[in-house]
């Protein structure tokens, strides 16, 4: 098979056009269904991000307003004058800080100077210390009570969040300020968000808007760090200024996540929940190396299974094509074709033999008018030629003889010129079905010119003469007998020549012999017969 013949091939087609259907299907799931999948995966996923993100935030929440309560509870209990005892102040701060140890870094009273007069637990070089530049204490010195910024604490040394609070006297006038300091690290404290983890890579964040700095990350070393310069992570540039929600954003490390954030109302701090879109969404990625393999499934279904189911369907019509090739070529007879299925394959071939059931007649129908005369139905002279060739050899082969009576009607024309001519093809309708009545079913009446008919004899037995001249006769008579035309009685008359042979003649020899008796008949007075004297001559001539 030629490449040209498998590209024209319409089982080629029918595979190629299921390939690209199959691939079509592939190409509209992998980005539609990843794209529904996606949507869908974004909002159930968002939904658990900002679920976590409130957990964790109400968690933190809840702890910076414990510790703030407990300092303005102990600033409300703490009597002024221990500020004039400092050691006294230093037990009354130790019992406290017993009671209740959430400032892991110790409770510091400070006077209205910045200068540290008490502090449990002890710190070196705490005590004695002045804090009066820092913001935190200046705010409480000033009345205000508040969480300060979260900061390397400059005596422990470590991540700290400081809560200052006035100590005033019965007139409200600031006597001194009492802070707590929490270590960032302290157990129980921001440690959801330290240690809580999301999925497999994603996590939380704290984040102080006001100080633009993390206050606490799964990443340890993101703790106190500033945050993102503006523009490097959208949804954190919106967050930033007071966006609560959650969306997707490229991270300052060119990860892109998907993050919930949601609000400390205490601080005014947020808490992110963050989780890589790669493991968020990573059922889609899943689907769609699916749809891939699949798709190859498909593939190889459609040129395995449908390839030779197609071939099956279009066998029968592949079979019939070759017969009708055969025939075309004269391998094997004209004849119908066989009907395999009922389906349009079937159908094709049921119209095929139809087809040829009708060409079949119409070659018959031509068969026949080229051999017919179409006036009488009569062999004409080709059929006749070929009768007396078979009668011959046949005559030659027996050992016997056939004769040739050359009919010419008498009359004739008269019945024409009076009549007209459709009466005249009535008359010779009649007659040859007349002479049709005389003849054995073995010998051949034909026409072969205006009102010539020839009737061809054989397997003649012996006497020859005595037989043909009795048939002569019994032609003459039965032309003779009146014909009624157009309501109008004509008689017609017939001459006859008769010439025979016993086959070793050619046709056209005894033809032209019998037309030549015909003549002498109708010289002799017409109505009768002449038999060819030269018979021998007929005979002996090649
Ligand atoms: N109606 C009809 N006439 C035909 C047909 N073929 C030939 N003829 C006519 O038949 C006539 C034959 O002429 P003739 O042979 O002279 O007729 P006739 O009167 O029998 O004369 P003789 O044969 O000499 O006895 C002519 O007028 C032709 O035109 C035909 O198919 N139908």
């Amino acid at each position: 098979m030629t490449l040209r013949r498998i590209s024209n091939s319409l089982v080629t087609r029918l595979i190629l056009f299921g390939i690209a259907l199959v691939i079509a299907g592939a190409v509209g799931r992998y980005f539609l269904l990843a794209k529904f999948i996606r949507e869908d995966l974004t909002a159930v996923v968002s939904a658990q991000q900002l679920a976590l993100a409130e957990a964790v935030a109400r968690d933190v929440d809840y702890k910076i307003v414990d510790r703030r309560r407990l300092l303005d509870r102990l600033a409300m209990t703490l009597p002024t004058a221990l500020l004039q005892q400092p050691e006294k102040l230093q037990a009354w701060l130790a019992e406290r800080y017993q009671l209740n140890p959430v400032f892991s870094l110790g409770l510091v009273v400070a006077d209205t100077d910045g200068k540290i007069i008490a502090d449990f637990p002890r710190l070196a070089g705490r005590r004695g210390s002045s804090i009066a530049q820092s913001p935190d204490f200046q705010r409480a010195r000033s009345g205000k009570a508040g969480i300060g910024k979260p900061q390397i604490g400059p005596f422990s040394g470590q991540a700290v969040l400081p809560m200052g609070v006035p100590l005033t006297d019965s007139r409200g006038t600031v006597q001194a300020v009492l802070i707590g300091i929490t270590a960032l690290a302290t157990p129980d404290f921001l440690d959801r968000i330290a240690q809580g983890r999301i999925g497999e890579t994603g996590g939380f964040l704290l984040v102080s808007p006001r100080d633009r700095l993390f206050v606490a990350a799964g990443d340890p070393g993101l703790v106190l760090k500033p945050t993102p310069a503006d523009g490097v992570n959208p949804l954190h540039d919106r967050a930033m200024n007071g966006f609560r929600g959650s969306g997707v954003t490229t991270n300052a490390k060119g990860v892109e996540e998907l993050s919930a954030i949601v609000g400390v109302p205490s601080t005014g701090w947020f808490v992110v929940a963050r989780l890589p879109t790669a493991e968020a969404f990573s059922p889609v990625e899943r689907v769609r190396g699916l749809v891939i393999r699949h798709s190859f499934t498909a593939i190889a279904i459609v040129l395995f299974v449908a390839g030779f189911f197609i071939r099956w369907m279009l066998r029968p019509l592949h079979h019939a094509a070759n017969l009708a090739d055969r025939m075309t070529h004269g391998e094997i007879p004209l004849e119908p074709l066989p009907i395999v299925r009922n389906d349009e394959v079937g159908h094709f071939t049921q119209a095929f033999n139809q087809l040829l059931a009708k060409l079949s007649n119409s070659q018959a129908e031509l068969e026949r008018m080229a051999h017919h005369d179409a006036l009488t139905g009569l062999p004409n002279r080709t059929l006749l030629a070929d009768r007396m060739q078979q009668g011959l050899a046949r005559a030659q082969r027996n050992h016997t003889r056939i004769a040739l009576l050359f009919l010419d009607l008498d009359g004739f024309k008269p019945i024409n010129d009076r009549l007209g001519h459709g009466a005249g093809d009535l008359a010779l309708q009649e007659i040859a079905r007349r002479l049709s009545g005389v003849i054995r079913q073995c010998d051949t009446l034909a026409r072969i010119g205006g009102d010539e008919f020839v009737l061809l004899v054989t397997d003649l037995a012996d006497p020859a003469e005595e037989g043909v001249a009795r048939l002569a006769k019994k032609c003459i008579a039965i032309v003779s007998a009146p014909l009624q035309l157009e309501n109008t009685a004509c008689t017609l008359g017939v001459s006859i020549g008769i010439a025979l042979s016993d086959g070793s003649t050619n046709p056209d020899q005894i033809l032209i012999a019998a037309d030549k008796a015909m003549y002498e008949a109708k010289k002799n007075g017409r109505g009768g017969y002449v038999i060819a004297t030269d018979a021998a001559s007929l005979t002996n001539r090649g």
